[in-house]
């Protein structure tokens, strides 16, 4: 693919016994992920939380998803842009998505399962929710641990409460030759964080600070954690959200699958005071993280190259 990953990524073991709230593991912890986020975007998170059992059933689930008929899958519609069916887009004829908002909830886990099979799929049910809820865990540990960094514990908690989770199942084809190889478009995503889970094919690519592109390499039980547009208007511009796409191998002869759990603000995303200071003077206004979502959908948002700015810069 062309660039290399650099070395000084972080991996971040969540597996540490020793990494409880308040030990100098978790201090330590909570100061990598947030110079991790500032200067990269992104960490790899090892979290074995996911069985060998739970493995093998997301993506299956993620498959027979996906291979339900078009007209199925375009009944998953959501008010709230990029929530709902993805697919068929003519530059990215590879990718097709499917969000199920609230997924770590038995309402939206059931609510969606029962669309998508009014006969029934207790086991796709039970597999999404729990996968959802597993990964919120790890949400909320990364999130707790970016505030206590800054300083900010007190915030943690109201921040946790106006939280809520949209799992996307996400398939990328192999691409026919002389087909393109893109699979997702360069974008920033819209989210507070993104944790992102693959199967055994990669082909996530981020974009430095510098402008170069890093091939992410995670392996399949590992988690990319991704800081999203709304983390970054929240750092007041201090937390990177990294442009990043998906490349799939020319090559390559098997379909990628992704789980990604996008967490998003029912409460105002604005900056805390404390991260307001004559260094850092204020960037971004208040807003409702939902309509950062439909600014993106207008033809401002799409055209716009600095998201933030152009929809709630000072
Ligand atoms: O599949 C991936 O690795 C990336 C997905 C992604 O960037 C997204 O859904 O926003
Ligand atoms: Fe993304």
């Amino acid at each position: 693919m062309g660039s290399e990953t650099t070395p000084e990524l972080l991996i971040l073991d969540f597996n540490n016994p020793g990494m409880k709230p308040g030990s100098n593991c978790w201090t330590s912890a909570s100061k990598n992920i947030r110079e991790a986020f500032e200067n990269h975007g992104f960490f790899v998170a090892l979290y074995d939380k996911i069985s060998p059992q739970l493995h093998k059933s997301i993506f299956k689930a993620t498959q027979d998803l996906l291979d339900l008929p078009l007209q199925t899958k375009i009944q998953n519609i959501n008010e709230k842009p990029y929530h709902g069916y993805m697919g068929q887009i003519p530059i990215a004829p590879l990718h097709e998505a499917l969000g199920i908002d609230y997924a770590d909830t038995l309402e939206g886990a059931q609510s969606f399962t029962t669309l998508m099979w009014p006969q029934g799929n207790q086991s796709f049910c039970e597999t999404t929710m729990s996968f959802a809820k597993t990964v919120a865990e790890l949400e909320k540990k990364v999130t707790t641990m970016l505030f206590e960094s800054y300083g900010l514990e007190k915030h943690a908690d109201p921040h946790r409460d106006a939280t809520t989770y949209l799992l996307l199942l996400m398939k990328y084809g192999v691409p026919n030759e002389g087909q393109t190889t893109l699979g997702l478009p360069p974008h920033t995503d819209k989210s507070f964080i993104s944790i992102l889970y693959q199967n055994h094919i990669s082909g996530l690519q981020t974009m430095a600070r510098d402008g170069k592109w890093i091939n992410v390499q995670f392996p399949p039980t590992s988690f990319v954690v991704m800081a999203g547009d709304a983390c970054k208007a929240w750092s007041n511009d201090r937390v990177l959200s990294a442009i990043h796409k998906v490349t799939m191998d020319s090559k390559g002869k098997e379909t990628r699958y992704t789980a990604g759990l996008f967490s998003f603000l029912t409460k105002t995303v604005e900056v805390p005071k404390e991260l307001v200071d004559d260094e850092h003077p204020l960037k971004f206004k208040p807003f409702a993280h939902v309509d950062l979502l439909k600014f993106y959908e207008t033809e401002q948002g799409l055209r716009s190259q600095n998201l933030l700015q152009d929809f709630c810069g000072v």
